[in-house]
Order: C-alpha cells, then structure tokens, then sequence
C-alpha cells in the first residue's frame, strides 16, 4: 500500500477520520515552515497538504492568499518547495505529502520534469486545483508513471455525471469541497455534507475527504462523522498569520491547535 492508503486504513482502523492540513510552503520563510510542518505531524496530522505559492491562485480566500504571498517573498521558488519536502522527508518517511498546486506552475516547468521532481522529492499526491479531469491527461500520464497519486476537487455544484468522470481519474482520494466559493473559516459546518458524501462514493471507492471552512473542534468532529478525512487550512495558516511578530512561536502555537482539532476526529 502507498502511504496515501495506509494513513487512511490507519485512521479506519483506530475509528476516526484522517485529519489532513494544509500549509502554504514556506510560509512565512522556509525554516519556520519546516518546523511548522513538523508540528502538525508530530501532533497527529494523518496527510499533509502542501500549497506551492502562486502569484495567481484563483481557487483561495485572503488567508491563503495572503500565505502564498509571504511565501514568495521569503524567496519560495519550485526548486525550494521540492528541497522542503525533502527535509520533511528526514522526519516524517510515513507522513503522506500532497501537493496543492495550479496547473501553470506544472506547465511552467514541464509536466513530466515537474512530477518526477516532485516524486524524487518525496511527493505522494497531487492536486492540481484549477484542472478538471477533462484536461488531465497529461497530468495524469505523468503521475501514473511516477506513482504519483491524484486528488480530485468535487464541489456541491457537481452534477452526477461529472462525478463518475472524476471518480474514474482519481487514485488518491477524492476532495469534497461543501461550500461553493473560495476556502476560509466559516461559522458552521456546511450542510448535505453526507447526502454529498453519498453520492460520491456512488462512483469511487477512493476516501473522500471534506474541507472548506472548517475550524474548531466541533466542526471536525460533525464532519468526522461521515468523511473518510476532514481538511482543515486557513484556520491553521491563521496561527500563522498571528504570530508573525514572533516566528519562533509559530510552531508551539500550531502544535496546540493541531492537536486540539485533531481530537475531534475520533468517532
Ligand atoms: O481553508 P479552509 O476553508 O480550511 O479549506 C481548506 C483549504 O484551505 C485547502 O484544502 C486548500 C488550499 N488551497 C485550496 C484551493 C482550492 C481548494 C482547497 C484548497
């Protein structure tokens, strides 16, 4: 089993949802971002979504627009997200990393040349937010043949049709977004979550994973309930944003609100 599969079965296994992160790479700079990194997953973080900073990225709120930018101006370029996840890779040799990334990043750099670097790397995964399946088939060819996992976006917009097309591109797991939009924290946790939940499986036998505007313990645990995953972003890049006065607090300070969503994945 690749360790995308593994970190789900384990979490099956000890009845809970997988709690995935996502963290912009290299924010604020690329040192702080690696220990942030290690706070997540040395507080039970089960997959690690990771943002490649984008000048452009369509698909997010301020929170993680704002990350991206830190990011690129703390120097972030393709060749020191992929040296990150290699120093990740020292500590952490089970912990499933995903990439979040936009297609022009990939194109820019040479599908092919980008996903081996990327497996080279120590990548598992990628999702790449602004491709739909039908355009895939480049992306898709070079992850086959580098065993790398791709992740799907379905949104509460998809139509049934869709979902069996993305459910047949998807080797990773597939993501529900529950809230058209872009991400941030919301109040409450979107509703039809398990009418969707359903209806997805309908079509893959892939995890599936829920995310958008989820924040505090009590949102994870009311999706925990049906999701194979629960994503949580901004609310973590937020700790970031916090404490950007004091970078070496950073770290401590995700440690805590790691491990206290994290708790709330237990069923
Ligand atoms: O920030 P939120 O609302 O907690 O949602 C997760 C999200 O940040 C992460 O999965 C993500 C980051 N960038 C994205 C772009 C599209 C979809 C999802 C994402």
């Amino acid at each position: 089993m690749d360790r995308i599969a593994q970190a789900f079965a384990r979490a099956r296994a000890a009845n809970r949802a997988a709690f995935v992160a996502y963290l912009c790479a290299g924010d604020p700079d690329f040192d702080t971002s690696l220990a942030a990194c290690r706070a997540l997953i040395e507080n039970g973080v089960d997959v690690l979504e990771l943002g490649v900073p984008f000048s452009d990225p369509l698909a997010d709120g301020l929170t993680n627009q704002l990350a991206a930018q830190r990011s690129l101006a703390g120097g972030m370029t393709a060749a020191r997200v992929f040296e990150l996840v290699r120093r990740i890779r020292e500590f952490a040799p089970d912990t499933p990393i995903v990439f979040y990334t936009y297609y022009n990043l990939v194109f820019s750099n040479g599908v092919d040349a980008y996903v081996q670097a990327a497996k080279e790397a120590g990548v598992d995964g990628m999702l790449t937010l602004d491709l739909p399946p039908e355009e895939a088939a480049d992306v898709q060819a070079a992850c086959a043949s580098n065993g790398i996992k791709t992740v799907f976006i379905v949104a509460p917009t998809t139509p049934e049709a869709r979902l069996a097309i993305i459910g047949k591109a998807a080797t990773g797991f597939i993501y529900y977004v529950s809230r058209e939009g872009v991400t941030g924290v919301r109040d409450s946790v979107a509703a039809n979550v398990p009418e969707a939940i359903a209806a997805i499986k309908r079509h893959t036998a892939l995890p599936v994973v829920v995310g958008f505007g989820i924040g505090k313990r009590e949102h994870v645990a009311e999706v925990a309930a049906h999701a194979d995953g629960v994503v949580v972003g901004s609310a973590l890049v937020n700790v970031i944003r916090d404490h950007l006065s004091e970078r070496a607090k950073i770290a401590p300070a995700l440690a805590a609100k790691a491990a206290d969503l994290v708790a709330g994945t237990q069923r």
